[in-house]
């Protein structure tokens, strides 16, 4: 027994190696996770950064808000994420999507991002691909279900 679980540490270490060496896309049993996000003020990013330790992403999506907006509301201006484009997508076998939520809908950020993959859609290259949804929100009643 106990060498088992050392042995399945042991396997679980290796594989947090390989995530670490190969960045944004990496190998994970056989599959290619991609992982995307929007955040302005960082708990999204924070968000997608501790899932990708265990799994995923990511890759940031376009901010599409101009500085000066941002800046009036006091958003930290510059984000080092790798931008993902939707030509990306084609290479995944599974998705994780990071949201931050705005007056109840999903950022518009994200929404134009998902409304730039509609050649995909067209010709179904992303039907059957499994996607999981973690969000973050400042209150727990404000519309999470309709965001997702
Ligand atoms: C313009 C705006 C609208 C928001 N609307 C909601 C909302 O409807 N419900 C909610 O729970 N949080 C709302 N929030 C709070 C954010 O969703 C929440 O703080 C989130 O964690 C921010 O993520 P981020 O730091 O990655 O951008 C809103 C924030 C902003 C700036």
């Amino acid at each position: 027994m106990a060498g088992n679980k050392a042995k399945k540490n042991q396997n679980f270490s290796q594989i947090l190696e390989k995530i670490e060496a190969e960045g944004h896309f990496f190998q994970w049993q056989q599959k290619f996770i991609s992982g995307m996000y929007y955040s302005m003020y960082k708990h999204v990013e924070k968000l997608a950064q501790e899932i990708r330790k265990g799994a995923a992403p990511g890759d940031g999506v376009l901010e599409t808000l101009q500085e000066d907006v941002l800046s009036k509301m006091s958003s930290p201006l510059k984000s080092d994420a790798h931008l993902i484009t939707p030509n990306d997508l084609d290479e995944a076998d599974e998705f994780v999507f990071c949201l931050s939520k705005r007056f109840g809908m999903m950022a518009a950020q994200f929404k134009a991002f998902l409304d730039e993959t509609g050649g995909l859609w067209r010709t179904q290259q992303l039907a059957g691909k499994p996607a999981r949804i973690f969000y973050s929100t400042e209150s727990q009643g404000g519309g999470q279900e309709a965001m997702v």
